[in-house]
């Protein structure tokens, strides 16, 4: 029976890294005749151009009722004053709460081809394979209250609210601790618990949880230690496990210890392994319309979405590999780009990366 895959290209540099995944996708479908169909549709910046929303009911069921949603990017300046109920990054943040994806796995792995890209020493991160584990429908990203108001003051005051509950921290660890058993059995949850009542919360249940996961090795370390040593040491780190804002900057953070925010893909999942894949990078519209952007945290974006929703590990495993040897054969974007390779353009990426597949 032929699987739904809705393709999500998006603003700025989204649909420019999507057409060339959309190639490595249709290639795979046909060599490993895995029956995928693809529909598209608009998110973000588009959405609201087209319909005057970021997400409307429509996509959201279309998103709901496919086995996986591929994802560009998000966002631009030309959107950047519309309301902040209306923003484009309120669609992308309605799929993850209306799809229920609270697990967000972010994998930081350098290519060995890409150590002189890396902005840290080759030696700090050669052989670098941690796995961020980020919480993606809660805390301070979803909690209420939130607003901007007029004190008593008469000041304007903004507040968030940065708010957990147990079942919450509960469903990220349990994820956290599984992901740590498949590979090197050491989880570092990160947390503010030295300030924040809310990660207080956070680091007991990890603790609690623990018990249930004897063979791997919990730490805990406070959130700014922590970006310390991802640029210190990234390699002492196998798993970390984190709330929403604290996730989304670490992962930032680790992007640039593979070379480029370029190189990162991400999973969100459901509690059954439906998902929602994208490159953990925004909409770049600084190089947007250039056909410079690098495709390859999108293609490995595929590879994850096979991996992981749509059990296709032969064909995620080929993906994988072709991107391997393009970089093998010294193909870079400007992004990756050092002395002695080629530079190459987002298309001119893509079609090597097709090849790799089909030789
Ligand atoms: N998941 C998403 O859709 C997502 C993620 C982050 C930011 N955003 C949105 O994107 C817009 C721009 O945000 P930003 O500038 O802070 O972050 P960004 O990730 O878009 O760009 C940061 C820097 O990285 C570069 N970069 C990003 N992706 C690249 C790629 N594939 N190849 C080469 N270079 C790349 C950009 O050129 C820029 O210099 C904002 O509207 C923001 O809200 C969306
Ligand atoms: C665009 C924004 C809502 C998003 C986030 O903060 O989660 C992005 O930065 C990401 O990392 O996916
Ligand atoms: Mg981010």
């Amino acid at each position: 029976m032929s699987r739904q895959i809705l393709i999500l290209p998006g603003d700025g540099i989204g649909p420019e890294i999507m057409a060339q995944a959309e190639r490595i996708l249709a290639s795979v479908n046909d060599s490993f005749a895995l029956d995928l169909v693809s529909v598209h549709d608009l998110v973000g910046g588009s959405a609201i151009d087209a319909h005057g929303e970021p997400l409307s009911a429509a996509t959201l069921a279309l998103a709901q009722e496919s086995d996986a949603v591929l994802l560009g990017a998000v966002g631009g300046p030309k959107w950047d004053k519309v309301d902040m109920a209306l923003r484009p990054e309120r669609g992308l943040l309605g799929l993850r709460a209306g799809l229920n994806l609270f697990g967000n796995l972010r994998p930081a792995i350098l290519y060995p081809q890409l150590a002189d890209a890396s902005s840290l020493k080759p030696e700090l991160v050669a052989g670098l394979d941690l796995l961020i584990v980020r919480e993606l429908t809660g805390g301070i990203y979803f909690g209420q209250p939130r607003g901007v108001r007029i004190n008593a003051q008469g000041d304007r005051e903004g507040f968030n609210t940065y708010i957990y509950n147990e079942t919450e921290i509960r469903r990220i660890g349990r994820q956290a601790f599984v992901a740590a058993q498949k590979r090197g059995k050491k989880l570092c949850s990160v947390d503010k618990a030295n300030v924040l009542e809310a990660t207080v919360l956070w680091r007991d249940v990890m603790i609690e949880l623990s018990a249930e996961y004897p063979d791997v090795e919990l730490s805990h370390m406070y959130v700014d230690n922590a970006a310390m040593q991802l640029v210190r040491a990234p390699k002492q780190f196998d798993v970390m496990v984190t709330g929403n804002m604290f996730g989304d900057i670490l992962s930032d953070c680790a992007a640039m210890l593979t070379g480029s925010i370029g190189m990162l893909p991400s999973a969100s999942l459901d509690a059954n392994g439906k998902g929602m894949y994208e490159p953990i990078h925004g909409s770049a519209p600084d190089i947007a319309g250039q056909g410079i952007a690098n495709p390859l945290a999108t293609i490995l974006s595929v590879a994850m979405m096979l991996r992981y929703s749509l059990s296709a590990e032969a064909a995620a495993l080929a993906i994988e590999a072709a991107v391997g040897q393009v970089l093998d054969q010294g193909l870079r974007t400007a992004d990756i780009y050092s002395v002695g390779t080629e530079r190459v353009s987002t298309s001119q990426m893509g079609d090597a990366v097709l090849a790799a597949l089909q030789a």
